[in-house]
C-alpha cells in the first residue's frame, strides 16, 4: 500500500523553474515588424507629413516614438505569446528535456521530468537502475507504466495538484516497483515556461529504502539499548572526568539509571562531585577511589569486588572509559548474597547453639596451632571436653535446658583460655580446646584444672541452679601424634579414660588406653548377643530395715559375663546399652529374671522380702512398661507388693503426663515405686506427691562422704526430714562403715544397702546370706523380713 513517509510541502520559495523562449522565428517576426513600423514613422514624420508636424520639437518627436513604438512592441509580444501553441510548447518543453538529459546522466539520483498530462519526457540512467525500467519504456508514458494502477493514480493526483497550486514537494513514497516495494524519498516542482504558465514538473528521487531500514534498525537497537540500560538490574552511572594539570583528581556525575538509585539508595546525584558526595573517599575506600583514577588515566577497563563503606555495600563492579571520554561504572550491590556467603561460610565452620568454631574450624585451627609449635619448638595441645552428666539435664529438664547449659558452658570455655587458643563445639555435649603454644605439659595441666574447676560452678539456668562436671582427655602434639585425626583419636581416648577414672578429671593420653578403646568396640558388639548366649545374670543386694535390722529386700543388679572381656560392670555397660537402645530388650530380661527369683525366694521362706528393679528411661520411652510388669508378675506368680520399681528423677521429669499415666498404671498393679539417686537430680518435690512414690534412695555420692562433709550430712538429713513429711521411707546406699550408718540411724533413716552389709550376690548366696542372718526359725517365718541382730543396736 503505497504511503506517503515524511512529506514535506513546501510553499514556492525557491523559483519555479521556467521554460526559455522556444521560437526564435516569432522573435524575427516582432523585430521586423517593430523595424518596419519604426522607418514608417520616420518616412511620415520627416517627409509626408514634415510640414504638419514641424513646428514640433525632435525630443517630443523622438519621445512620442518610443511611446508608441513600446505600445506596438508590447502588443505584438503579446499576441506573438498568446499565439503559441501547446505544440510550440511540447516541442520547448522536449528541448529542455534532451538539455537536462546530458546533465542527470551524471546524477547518482533519479532525476526525470513530465509534461503536464504526466508523461516522462526525461527518465535519467538512475532513474532507470532505481525502478528497473529503461528511458525507452517510459519516455512518453506516465505512471501506469512504472506502478500499479492506484499507486500511479495517486502520485498523478499529488502531481496535478502541485501544478494546479503550484508548490515544490518533498515526500517520502514506499511504492511498488520491479525490485520490490521501494521507499522514496522525493522532491518536485513545477515547471514554468516564459509566461509563467506551468508546463509540467520536474523531479528528484533517492531511493531511502536501506537507509530507512538501517535507521529502523538504529532505532530498535537504540530503544532495546535504552530499555535495557532502564531496565538492567545492575546500576549504572556516568561520570565527567575533573582533571588538574591532566590527572584526574574528581569525578562529576552525569547520569545513572534507575537501578542506580535502587542499588545504592542515593537520589538525585546528576551534577554532584564525587567528593560531595562521599568527603571521606580517599581514605576509607581508596582502594575504589584509585582505581577509578587509574581507569580515566590510561583508559583500561577494571573490574573490582569489595566492600564500599561510605555506603555499607558489597559490590561488584566494572569500570570503564566511554567513547566520549567519560568514566563509567556499572556495578550491582552485593550485600546481600555477601552476607549468606558470609553466613554460610559461619555456619559452615561454626556451630549454630553456640556460635564456636566447628570440628572442621578446629582441625584447622590445630593444623595452624602445630606449625607454630613446630616453628617455636613448643607444643599444641587438643583437649576433648566431655560434660559428666549433661544426658541427665536433657532427659530430666529437656533439650532447652540443655541447649542454654551448653551455650553456658561454651561462654565459661572461652574465659578460661587465651584469644590464641580455640574452643570449639565437636557436638553434643562435647568441645574440642586447641591450645597453641604450650611450652611444658604442666602448662596445660594447668589451663585443663581451670577449664574444670570454672564448669564445676553452678549454672544458672532457666531459674535453676545446675551443677555439672567435665572429663578432659589430652593429646599433645607432636609426642601424641602429627596429625588432627590422630590427636583427635588419641584426646577421646584419654577422656573416656578420665571418665572412667572418676571424672571431673583430666587425663593426659597414655599409650596404654588404645587397649580400653578396642574393649569398648567389642562390648558395643558383643552386647547385641548377650542375651541370645545367656550371658546376662542377676545379683542381689541385701536391703536392712534399720528399726528391725532385718532384711527386707534386695536391689537386683544385672552382671555380664562376657566370654572375652570376663565380668564387665554395668556402670559401663548400661550407658552402652543405652545408646544403642538395647537396654529395653535387657531391661525386660531383668523385669522376668527378678520377678522369677523373688517369686523363687518367697517359696523357699523368705515371705516378704522384695525385690527391686533398675528403670532405664528408654523403657518408658520405647517398651511397654505395664504388659511386661504385668506378664512378669502373672508368669511367675509374684505378689506385685514384693516388686519395687527404681526409677531415676530424670524419668519423671521428662515428658511428665505421658510417665505419670505408665507410673498409674504401674501403681495400680499394687507394687512399689523408688525414687533411686535421689538428690542428684534437679527437680522439685511436687512430683513425689503426683507420682505416689513410696521411697526415696539416697545416693550414695552423699552417703559417702557423710562423715566428713557437714553439706552432705546436712544434704541427707533434709532429705529425710522431707521424706518423712510426704510420709515417704528413705534408704541410703553405698554404706561402707559402721560409722556412715551411725549417723543414718542418727537421721532416721529407714533402710540401708552396702558393702557394710553385703555386696551384690548370685542369688543362692542371697537365699543363704539370708537364711545365715536369721535371728531365729520363728523370725524367718515374719512377713516383716529376715532380722540382723549386730546391726541393730
Ligand atoms: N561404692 C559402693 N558401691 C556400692 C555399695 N553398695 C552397692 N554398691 C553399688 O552401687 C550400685 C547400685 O546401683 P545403682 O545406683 O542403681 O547403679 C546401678 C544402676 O544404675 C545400673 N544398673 C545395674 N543393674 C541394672 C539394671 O538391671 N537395669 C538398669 N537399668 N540399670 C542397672 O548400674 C549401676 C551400677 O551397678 P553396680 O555396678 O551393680 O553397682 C551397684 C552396687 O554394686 C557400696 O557400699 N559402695
Amino acid at each position: 500500500m503505497p504511503d506517503y513517509k515524511q512529506s514535506h510541502v513546501t510553499a514556492q520559495d525557491p523559483p519555479l523553474p521556467s521554460v526559455a523562449p522556444s521560437d526564435p522565428s516569432g522573435s524575427i517576426r516582432v523585430v521586423t515588424i517593430y523595424g518596419v513600423a519604426a522607418a514608417a514613422w520616420f518616412g511620415l514624420t520627416e517627409g509626408v507629413f514634415a510640414n504638419l508636424t514641424g513646428g514640433i520639437s525632435g525630443l517630443t518627436k523622438g519621445l512620442a516614438f518610443v511611446a508608441v513604438s513600446t505600445l506596438i512592441l508590447a502588443a505584438l509580444l503579446r499576441r506573438t505569446m498568446a499565439t503559441e501553441t501547446p505544440r510550440d510548447r511540447a516541442s520547448s518543453m522536449a528541448r529542455l528535456a534532451r538539455r537536462l538529459q546530458a546533465i542527470s546522466e551524471q546524477a547518482s539520483q533519479a532525476i526525470y521530468v513530465k509534461d503536464e498530462c504526466g508523461r516522462y519526457l526525461l527518465f535519467n540512467s538512475a532513474a532507470e537502475r532505481m525502478l528497473n525500467r529503461t528511458a525507452d519504456d517510459v519516455i512518453g508514458r506516465d505512471d501506469h507504466v512504472l506502478f500499479p494502477a492506484d499507486e500511479a493514480a495517486e502520485l498523478m493526483e499529488i502531481d496535478r495538484k502541485m501544478m494546479a497550486e503550484r508548490r515544490i514537494e518533498t515526500y517520502d513514497r514506499t511504492l511498488t516497483t520491479r525490485l520490490g516495494v521501494r521507499t522514496f524519498s522525493v522532491t518536485k516542482a513545477p515547471l514554468l515556461d516564459t509566461s509563467n504558465r506551468v508546463v509540467g514538473i520536474i523531479g528528484v528521487s533517492r531511493d531511502i529504502t536501506e537507509l530507512l531500514m538501517a535507521s529502523e534498525a538504529l532505532r530498535r537497537s537504540e530503544a532495546r539499548y535504552r530499555s535495557m540500560f532502564e531496565n538492567m538490574l545492575s546500576g549504572f552511572a556516568s561520570y565527567e572526568v575533573i582533571r588538574e594539570n591532566g590527572r584526574p583528581v574528581d569525578f562529576r556525575y552525569l547520569f545513572t539509571n534507575p537501578s542506580f538509585e535502587v542499588q545504592t539508595g542515593l537520589k538525585n546525584v546528576t551534577g554532584k562531585l564525587v567528593s560531595e558526595m562521599f568527603p571521606t573517599i580517599k581514605e576509607t575506600d581508596a582502594e575504589i577511589y584509585e582505581m577509578g583514577v587509574r581507569v580515566a588515566e590510561t583508559g583500561q577497563p577494571e573490574k573490582h569486588e569489595g566492600y564500599f563503606s561510605a555506603l555499607n555495600i558489597w559490590f561488584v563492579s566494572s569500570f570503564f572509559m566511554t567513547e566520549d571520554g567519560l568514566l563509567a561504572i556499572i556495578f550491582e550491590n552485593i550485600t546481600e548474597r555477601k552476607t549468606a556467603e558470609q553466613k554460610i561460610e559461619h555456619l559452615a565452620y561454626h556451630d549454630s547453639l553456640t556460635g564456636l568454631p566447628n570440628r572442621l574450624l578446629a582441625q584447622d585451627r590445630m593444623t595452624q596451632a602445630a606449625a607454630h609449635a613446630q616453628r617455636d619448638r613448643t607444643m599444641a595441645a587438643l583437649l576433648f571436653l566431655d560434660l559428666d552428666s549433661f544426658k541427665g539435664v536433657n532427659d530430666s529438664l529437656g533439650h532447652s535446658c540443655g541447649d542454654d547449659l551448653i551455650r553456658a558452658v561454651a561462654e565459661r570455655l572461652s574465659n578460661c583460655v587465651r584469644d590464641t587458643d580455640t574452643i570449639s563445639r565437636h557436638g553434643g555435649d562435647e568441645f574440642l580446646i586447641v591450645l597453641t603454644g604450650p611450652r611444658t605439659s604442666d602448662a596445660i595441666s594447668t589451663t585443663a584444672g581451670k577449664i574444670l574447676a570454672q564448669i564445676a560452678q553452678p549454672f544458672d539456668i532457666q531459674n535453676q541452679t545446675l551443677l555439672t562436671t567435665a572429663s578432659i582427655g589430652i593429646a599433645v602434639y607432636p609426642g601424641d601424634g602429627t596429625d588432627f585425626a590422630t590427636l583427635l583419636k588419641k584426646a577421646d581416648t584419654a577422656m573416656y579414660h578420665a571418665k572412667e577414672e572418676g571424672r571431673n578429671t583430666y587425663r593426659f593420653f597414655d599409650e596404654r588406653m588404645n587397649v580400653g578403646v578396642a574393649e569398648l568396640l567389642r562390648m558395643r558388639n558383643g552386647l547385641r548377643n548377650a542375651l541370645d548366649h545367656d550371658e546376662f545374670e542377676l545379683h542381689f543386694q541385701p536391703q536392712i530395715d534399720l528399726a528391725s535390722g532385718r532384711v527386707i529386700g534386695a536391689e537386683a543388679l544385672i552382671r555380664w559375663n562376657h566370654p572375652e572381656l570376663g565380668r564387665v560392670s554395668p556402670d559401663r555397660f548400661i550407658p552402652v546399652a543405652e545408646e544403642s537402645g538395647l537396654i529395653v530388650p535387657i531391661g525386660e530380661w531383668v523385669l522376668r529374671e527378678a520377678c522369677r527369683r523373688a517369686a523363687a525366694w518367697q517359696k523357699e521362706g523368705l515371705a516378704g522380702v522384695t525385690v527391686a528393679v533398675n528403670l532405664s528411661a528408654l523403657q518408658f520411652k520405647r517398651g511397654n512398661l505395664k504388659q511386661t510388669v504385668t506378664d512378669a508378675l502373672a508368669e511367675f506368680g509374684l505378689d506385685p507388693t514384693c516388686l519395687e520399681l527404681e526409677l531415676t528423677e530424670s524419668i519423671l521429669i521428662k515428658d511428665v503426663e505421658e510417665v505419670l499415666a505408665t507410673v498409674f498404671q504401674l501403681k495400680s498393679l499394687g507394687l512399689k515405686l523408688a525414687i533411686d539417686d535421689f538428690g542428684t537430680g534437679y527437680s522439685s518435690l511436687s512430683y513425689l506427691k503426683r507420682f505416689k512414690v513410696d521411697k526415696l534412695k539416697i545416693d550414695k555420692s552423699f552417703v559417702r562422704d557423710l562423715a566428713s562433709d557437714p553439706d552432705d550430712a546436712a544434704i541427707i538429713r533434709t532429705i529425710i526430714q522431707m521424706a518423712h513429711s510426704l510420709n515417704l521411707r528413705t534408704i541410703a546406699e553405698g554404706v561402707e562403715d559402721q560409722e556412715m550408718l551411725d549417723r543414718l540411724r542418727l537421721f532416721h533413716c529407714d533402710e540401708i544397702q552396702g558393702y557394710l552389709i553385703a555386696r551384690p550376690m548370685p542369688i543362692d548366696d542371697f537365699i543363704a546370706f539370708v537364711r545365715a542372718h536369721s535371728p531365729s526359725a520363728s523370725d524367718s517365718a515374719s512377713d516383716r523380713g529376715t532380722a540382723i541382730p549386730i546391726l541393730v543396736r
